[in-house]
């Protein structure tokens, strides 16, 4: 029978991977998707500014929208100090399965919680099942027609607080036209643009850093 793509990229972590070693699974995937297929990873360009708003923020509580095979989750897990800790939900169990085998090459399961399911579902719940508070960050990277009403959620159920920030993938391509809308026209939040490429090719996107002011 016929691997699938997050099969593929699994496998190529296993054979170039040092188990363990985060930032050697973060740079098997970017080559298998350079030299082999692409795959819809944040990758290297954006994962650079990913890194740096990580960095800066320091957080303790992280939520990523968005799982797919866990390349940002371990690029984030990666930077955590000790305790702090990532939530990240997955609607598609397939990538899900895929994301837990090259979380556990990287050795970062105590640090990572994958969560199947809707967000739309999960996000109410997080306080009762995950005795979550407030998240310091969000990284969306899930279904673009979900960042908005994902992020209306987040503040309805209190799961922002004054400084959290949002980061989201894709805001120019594929797009998140209402979303961008939203944050950088709200009183609510203070929205500033990354200009990147789309992973792996020439085309233009980047990120949106938008800071929730309560
Ligand atoms: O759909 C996406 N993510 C959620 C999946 O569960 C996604 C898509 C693309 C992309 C695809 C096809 C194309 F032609 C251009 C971009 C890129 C990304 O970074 C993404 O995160
Ligand atoms: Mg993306």
């Amino acid at each position: 029978t016929q691997s699938t793509r997050p099969q593929r990229l699994l496998h190529a972590v296993q054979k170039n991977a040092t188990r363990g070693d985060p930032r050697s699974v973060v740079k098997a995937i970017d080559n298998f998707c350079r030299q082999k297929e692409w795959a819809m990873n944040v990758g290297d360009e954006k994962g650079c500014i990913l890194d740096s708003v990580v960095s800066e923020v320091n957080p303790v509580t992280v939520l990523e929208l968005g799982t797919y095979c866990g390349y940002s989750t371990v690029r984030i897990a990666s930077l955590l100090p000790p305790r702090a800790k990532i939530i990240t939900l997955e609607f598609n169990p397939d990538y899900a399965k895929i994301a837990r085998q090259v979380i556990a090459w990287a050795g970062l399961e105590d640090k990572i919680q994958v969560v199947e399911g809707p967000s739309g579902e999960w996000i109410p719940k997080m306080k009762e099942q995950f005795g979550v508070k407030t998240f310091d960050l969000v990284f969306l990277d899930h279904w673009k027609d979900r960042y908005l009403p994902d992020t209306k959620l987040l503040e309805d159920c209190g799961l922002l607080r004054k400084g959290t920030i949002l980061l989201a993938d894709n805001v120019i391509c594929p797009g998140t036209p209402d979303y961008l809308e939203y944050v950088r026209n709200s009183p609510r939040y203070k929205s500033q643009y990354f200009k990147s490429h789309l992973e792996y090719t020439k085309a233009e996107d980047g990120l949106e850093k938008s800071v929730f002011l309560g």
